[in-house]
């Protein structure tokens, strides 16, 4: 499990070590530095041996303390160090100001006021020639967006790359909202950045992956302490609910013993003739996945189409409400999928609002182990829903519709459909950031998940998955799992079919989206550049060999 921090949580695990006695502030700021100066030797071994050169740039907090350090190990080590502080050595905070010190007694400082801000023609007489850049303006405490310097150093850094300057990034490159991923005025884009004890949230949101480039995680000793983990037994000021988990390999895909019904039966409901290709899409990613059976159920004027692309799946009519309360009659039904393909119609409205209200009356689950209910047709009538594509658009036009949402739906939004199911958060979210922490992808999700009453699959390259409770987790198709070729047409609806086909083998909502979404992208990855959206089921049992099922 790998859990990504906000900044406060970052800082509340540093001042519970700190209080725990077992290490003291100025210890860890030298083991950041040390780290730092660890990752860049194993990023880049050759700058182990000879002679180099590098620019150190400080900020006022402690961030700037970083770089202190690392100036003073580098230049220990043999470099030639050039150093600068942006701000008022005597405002630093007391670690980074006797690392400050500590590096006075060894080399030159250039000093820039941050109030005027430093002309262009003063800031950065950088030498003529060096091998690195170390940004240690700003870290987690970035509070406000600042323009003056990071322009003169962002304009510049085409020129520093062309000259095989190498960036590295301490904590976040400054600029970087720690908790957002989103620039607060601009930013100086690393080749490498160097975090500690844990990845921050803002590495894996918006512009975090575009301009942190690399991420190492250097350790600063604190991972035995009893609250080194947010929601740790008396742990940092953050709810367990608050902690954000990066969305890894699925653990409950073991199939379940037993016939095909036990896998459970999931219903795609499609649109009428000629619309039929991405409810078909949805369904192959749900038997695929393992739905024990799956049925489209279109109108009947779209029954000679679909018949003619289906086999495995089954098909049925359903003309209006009458006949899908009909077909819904049947217990082993068990998940459900309405949107791609869909239609805004009226007979779609009519069946959007039969469905929702259909859901298994005054049954509860109960508790369940984690991520998995028990069997699927177990508990008659428990339907669970995805939501996706034109549904969502007929949400959003209708107040009473979105009433009748609950907590076994799984809302699909992209960017577009969620601004228009929720435009005073999209508003929020979308408007340039001026304060750090910025409103985040991830705050959205969590306002969207707990004002529906459902779960929200917020889809991107950083897809943020949140419940009402406030649990949430970003499938990350970023870094080493970059898929841009994902981003094809009929994808979105793949990934529907794969979480439906999870409901239907009885997943939770939470954990159907986590584990759909993680699937969708391995299958991507797997394929590689070239890849349609029909590929992407058909490549699921390859992704399923892989992790040994
Ligand atoms: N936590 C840990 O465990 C460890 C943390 N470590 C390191 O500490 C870093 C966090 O340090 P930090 O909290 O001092 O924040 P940092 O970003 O250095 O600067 C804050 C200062 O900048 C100022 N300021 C903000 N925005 C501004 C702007 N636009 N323009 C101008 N000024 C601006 C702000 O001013 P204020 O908002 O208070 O007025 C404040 O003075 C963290 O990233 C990591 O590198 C490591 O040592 C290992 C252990
Ligand atoms: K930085």
């Amino acid at each position: 499990m790998t859990e990504l921090l906000t900044a406060a949580q970052m800082r509340a695990i540093e001042q519970a070590a700190i209080e725990s006695g077992n290490v003291a502030g100025l210890e860890l700021m030298e083991r950041a530095g040390q780290g730092a100066v660890g990752a860049i030797l194993a990023e880049w071994p050759e700058l182990g041996v000879g002679e180099h050169r590098v620019v150190v740039l400080c900020g006022p907090g402690n961030n700037g303390g970083d770089g202190f350090v690392i100036a003073r190990l580098l230049k220990e080590a043999g470099w030639e160090v050039d150093v600068s502080l942006y701000g008022d050595a005597g405002n630093l905070p007391p670690d980074a100001k006797v690392n400050y010190e500590r590096w006075a007694a060894m080399g030159a400082i250039r000093a820039y006021r941050i109030d005027p801000p430093p002309l262009v023609d003063d800031y950065l007489k950088l030498p003529d020639r060096f091998d690195l850049l170390i940004d240690a303006v700003f870290g987690s405490g970035l509070t406000r967006p600042f323009t003056g310097l990071f322009t003169i150093i962002a304009l510049g850094r085409e020129r520093l790359t062309e000259a095989g300057v190498k960036c590295v990034a301490v904590d976040v490159p400054s600029g970087l909202c720690a908790d957002s991923g989103r620039v607060l005025g601009c930013v100086i884009p690393a080749d490498l950045t160097v975090t500690f004890h844990r990845q921050k949230v803002g590495h894996f949101l918006n512009q975090g992956p575009e301009v942190s480039t690399k991420i190492s995680v250097a350790d600063i000793g604190i991972e035995g302490s009893p609250r080194s983990r947010v929601g740790a037994v008396g742990g940092c000021p953050a709810a367990p609910g608050d902690a954000i988990q990066l969305v890894e390999t699925p653990r409950q895909l073991d199939k379940f013993n037993g016939h095909k019904y036990s896998h459970g039966h999931a219903l795609i409901l499609s649109g009428g003739v000629g619309k039929g290709g991405a409810a078909r899409l949805s369904a192959r990613g749900a038997l695929r996945i393992g739905a024990g059976a799956v049925t489209i159920g279109c109108p009947p004027a779209a029954l000679i189409e679909n018949a003619a692309q289906l086999t495995a799946i089954m098909l049925t009519a359903v003309k209006d409400v009458y006949a899908l309360n009909d077909i819904l009659k049947d217990d082993r039904i068990n998940a459900l999928c309405l949107g791609p393909g869909f239609g805004v119609g009226d007979r779609e409205k009519a069946l959007l609002a039969a469905v929702l209200e259909h859901r298994s009356p005054g049954r509860d689950p109960g508790p369940q182990p984690a991520g998995q209910s028990q069997g699927p047709g177990s508990r008659p009538g428990l339907r669970r829903i995805v939501l996706d594509a034109d549904v969502l658009s007929l949400l959003a036009q209708d107040e009473s519709l979105f009433a009748k949402l609950h907590k076994d739906c799984v809302l699909t939004p992209h960017g577009g459909e969620f601004a228009r199911l929720f435009p005073d958060i999209a508003e929020r979210l979308n408007q340039p950031a001026s304060t750090g922490p910025a409103y985040s992808k991830v705050d959205a999700t969590r306002d969207a998940a707990k004002r529906s009453g459902c779960v929200i699959l917020f889809k991107g390259p950083d897809t943020v998955i949140a419940d009402p409770s406030g649990r949430c987790s970003i499938n990350a198709a970023v870094y080493e799992r970059s898929a841009h070729w994902l981003a094809t047409a009929g994808s979105g609806d793949v990934l529907a079919g794969f979480i439906t086909g999870l409901l239907a083998r009885g997943f939770d909502p939470m954990h159907a989206a986590k584990a759909g979404a993680w699937l969708h992208t391995e299958c991507a990855r797997s394929f590689g550049p070239g890849l349609i959206a029909e590929d992407l089921p058909e490549e699921l049992p390859k992704v399923f060999r892989t992790l040994g099922l």
